[in-house]
């Protein structure tokens, strides 16, 4: 029977062959890998995906979707909003960190994000479609309009890349906006920091954007006398990544 797209589980289908080639290239799966796959689908990428891989693990939302995907004899199906999955757990019943990939939902694509890098030990990579216009945001640097606290607070932990443009018209129901695939790779020595500590500096700093920081991060800083040599006479988008990160440890508790 044809599924009809539900517009609140995000559902926007991949159609066009070129762009599915062009993803599972970038994904590169080799047999054996541990992988999961979050929002199948109508199992566009989990195809040949599974067939380079030989076996994969699904996490699909949709009930009519997962009872579909059960009948595929290579997948192991984990029917669960994807924020409620243990990655950790998954991660201790594989033979390796896990290779996680999916064309996300768009409308919870910034909590899934946030929800894997609680999980990100267990991760060896990530490949995700989004929206262009929330990778562009992930991967700014400093001094540029689309910087602000996502590319701060994935940045710290991931060296990410946008590696394929995906226009509307490679999905079924398309979406009103433009796509891309983004590569994630969490960084082998990451600094030691607690974060939600950062995430609260960070909220603090970028609350008001056009201000310079002594309006907002200057008096965060003179509640923890704190922050020396911080120099505030700047805005939050002119602070890169690493002294966000060096501030924070300076502050923690
Ligand atoms: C953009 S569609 C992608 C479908 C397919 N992978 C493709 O590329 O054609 C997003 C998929 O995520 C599923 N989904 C939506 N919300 C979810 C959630 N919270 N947890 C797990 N899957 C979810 C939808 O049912 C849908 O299958």
């Amino acid at each position: 029977m044809k599924h009809i797209a539900r517009k609140r589980f995000g559902q926007h289908f991949l159609t066009d062959t070129g762009v599915i080639d062009a993803i599972v290239r970038a994904i590169d799966p080799r047999p054996g890998q541990p992988m999961v796959e979050i929002g199948p689908g109508l199992a566009a990428l989990t195809q040949p995906l599974v067939e380079r891989l030989g076996r994969l693990t699904v996490i699909e939302l949709d009930r009519d979707l997962a009872a579909r995907l059960r009948d595929h004899g290579q997948l192991d199906v984990v029917e669960s909003d994807v924020l409620q999955v243990d990655f950790s757990a998954l991660r201790a019943s594989a033979s390796g960190p896990l290779r996680v990939v999916g064309n996300l939902p768009y409308n919870i694509s910034t909590p899934i994000l946030f929800h894997l890098l609680e999980h990100v030990a267990a991760v060896q990579d990530q490949h995700f479609m989004l929206q262009k216009e929330v990778i562009d945001r992930m991967v700014a640097a400093p001094a540029t309009a689309d910087y602000g606290r996502l590319s701060v607070m994935l940045q710290w932990r991931y060296a990410m890349e946008n590696v394929l443009f995906v226009p509307p018209e490679a999905f079924d129901p398309p979406p009103r906006v433009d796509s891309a695939v983004v590569r994630m790779l969490p960084l082998a020595e990451p600094p030691v920091l607690d974060r939600r500590h950062l995430a609260e500096l960070v909220q603090v700093a970028f609350s008001q954007r056009r201000k310079l920081l002594r309006h907002t991060l200057g008096k965060w800083l003179e509640q923890r006398q704190a922050g020396g040599n911080f120099d505030l006479q700047r805005r939050a988008e002119e602070v890169p990544v690493a002294e966000y990160v060096a501030l924070a440890q300076a502050t923690q508790a």
